[in-house]
């Protein structure tokens, strides 16, 4: 018992010097690079411009894109009585390797909005969990699903199929127009936009006019320039294959593989297909066309699958339908700009590892649509944005949740040649199996079931001060113990970035929005 309060006390000293070593040491440092953002000229100014003729039509607010974001937040704004005007580039069903499992902050949401109906007859699957696999060991992480409705678990599907049954569920309401056309670019007028300038199905180009423009128009956005300021970073690119005829070891779970270089993710997506996400980082893959894919997936990947997986996964590479998706992370970074918003993936981003993207989209469409319930008029623009300004500060608490965790959790979970980085690795794994409160507090956070920032640093540090203890115990060397100040400091190096790009006091102290900003103007 000494030996344990001894090691705890000794890593919370070198939790200290770590943490104040990484601050001298990244003080003043930037990173202010956009990879992301297309060069497209992203506002068209009308001023003195005569309208007749156009498509003024009477939309309360238009929305660029239909996946995700935008056709819930359709069929939400349509359902309070506004009129909407949604302009997707291809009404389709979407054919993608993107945003395929829900977590169950997600599924709650989508229950709060009334789209939970569109995760029904799409043979879509019940999800309860994770397993991690670590170097011939496994472990199983359940969502703490006890206090929730028996419906209320994670769900996993075709994305397409999800994204249509949304699409259709908003055109059943006869105040939301659904139409096909590419948006080019933001109508400005005074500092204001009021509208866009898109190309219909035919081809013409065409404006639309509405107080409130949402951009939904996902991870390229060309749109956001202006209304954000994208720094966009691509750690890692996802390639996609889906295996069929095999079984799960753990079923209705997803299934993380700590593997070299980095995690592969396994999860169901229908009754008879599995979706793999292999993770490859930096911004290059091996070509596809060319077979280095294939060998690169038979040679370094499926050594690494577990051996239930093995043949499907050798099946699925010989098939050829492979494909691929960079995973791009962006803090949100708005301009708060009279007349739009951006929501989606427009707006923010984070690592695809922990599948949070859409429960962070439908989470800020319930923080938007709870702030605009008691508003009648959406005209006077400059007043609707100061008022708006609270969003930003009111969806942090789940939005840097989820986003914090996806970054850091993809920074531990990759293998590394830093002893110190390993031992992380190793100990977040053994941490999360010691079960209780050890894997049902990081797991609550991560399906967005209990989204508080402090409670993630907490877990964070404990998984560090839970690494020391292990390198320290029972007899310390002063290798091992020059590990454990470096695996602190290391800790401090992923976690603290990440918050600081968040913002520190809206993540942590969201109740200091000022009184005005939360009060609706007349
Ligand atoms: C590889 C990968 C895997 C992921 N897996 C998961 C997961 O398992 N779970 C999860 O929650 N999240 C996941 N995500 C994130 C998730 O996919 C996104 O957060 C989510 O799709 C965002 O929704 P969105 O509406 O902003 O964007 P999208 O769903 O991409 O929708 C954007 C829409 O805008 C349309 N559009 C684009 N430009 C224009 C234009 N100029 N005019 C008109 N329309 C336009 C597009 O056609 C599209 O329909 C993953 C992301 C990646 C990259």
């Amino acid at each position: 018992m000494e030996q344990y309060m001894l090691g705890t006390i000794l890593a919370t000293l070198l939790g200290i010097i770590g943490v104040y070593v990484f601050f001298l040491k990244k003080n003043g440092a930037k990173n202010n690079n956009d990879i992301g953002a297309s060069t497209t000229t992203t506002t068209t100014n009308i001023d003195g411009e005569c309208r007749s003729g156009e498509h003024s039509g009477n939309a309360d607010v238009i929305i660029v894109g239909a996946g995700v974001a935008g056709a819930a937040l359709a069929y939400t704004l349509g359902k309070d009585g506004r009129q909407i005007r949604v302009i997707e580039r291809d009404l389709t069903e979407p054919d993608r390797i993107v945003g395929e499992l829900l977590q169950p902050g997600g599924y709650l949401k989508l229950m709060e909005l009334g789209l939970e109906d569109c995760v029904e007859k799409i043979d879509a699957q019940r999800v309860f969990g994770y397993a991690l696999f670590k170097g011939g060991k496994n472990t199983r992480l359940s969502y703490p699903l006890e206090k929730f409705h028996s419906d209320v678990a994670g769900r996993s599907f075709h994305n397409g199929r999800f994204i249509q049954m949304m699409r259709e569920k908003a055109a059943t309401l006869p105040n939301v127009q659904l139409e096909q056309g590419s948006v080019t670019s933001l109508l400005e007028e005074k500092g204001a936009v009021k509208g866009v300038l898109f190309k219909n199905k035919s081809g013409e180009e065409t404006k639309a006019y509405a107080p409130l423009t949402i951009v939904c128009d996902g991870c390229f956005s060309n749109l956001r320039r202006t209304l954000c300021e994208p720094k966009v970073e691509v750690p890692s690119c996802f390639v996609g294959l889906i295996l069929e005829n095999c079984q799960l070891p753990y079923v209705n779970h997803g299934h993380v593989i700590l593997g070299d270089p980095s995690p592969v993710l396994f999860y169901q997506i229908s009754s008879t297909e599995v979706r793999c996400l292999v993770d490859v980082p930096g911004q290059k893959v091996p070509s596809i066309t060319s077979g280095e894919m294939a060998n690169y997936l038979k040679t370094m990947v499926a050594p690494q699958v577990p051996t239930e997986l093995h043949d499907a996964f050798i099946a699925a590479v010989d098939n050829g339908n492979i494909r691929t998706m960079p995973n791009r992370s962006m803090p949100a970074a708005p301009h708060p700009t009279p007349g739009a918003l951006l929501m989606g993936d427009a707006f923010n981003m984070r690592h695809p590892l922990t599948g949070g993207g859409m429960t962070v989209a439908l989470s800020d469409i319930v923080v938007l649509r709870n702030l605009l319930k008691p508003l009648r008029d959406l005209h006077d623009a400059p007043t609707l944005c100061k008022y708006l300004e609270c969003f930003y500060t009111l969806r942090k608490p789940v939005a840097s949740t989820i986003n914090t965790l996806a970054g850091a959790l993809y920074k531990v979970f990759s293998a590394s040649s830093d002893e110190a980085r390993t031992e992380m690795r190793q100990a977040c794994f053994d941490y999360l199996s010691l079960g209780g409160v050890f894997s049902t507090g990081p797991v609550a956070l991560l399906s967005g079931l209990n989204p508080r920032p402090l409670s993630l640093v907490c877990h964070f540090f404990a998984v560090a001060i839970y690494g020391v203890g292990r390198l320290l115990l029972p007899f310390p060397s002063p290798k091992r113990m020059w590990i454990g100040v470096r695996l602190i400091y290391s800790a401090s190096g992923i976690i603290f970035p990440i918050i600081k790009a968040e913002g520190f006091r809206q993540m942590f102290f969201p109740n200091t929005v000022p009184a005005y900003y939360r009060t609706p103007p007349e």
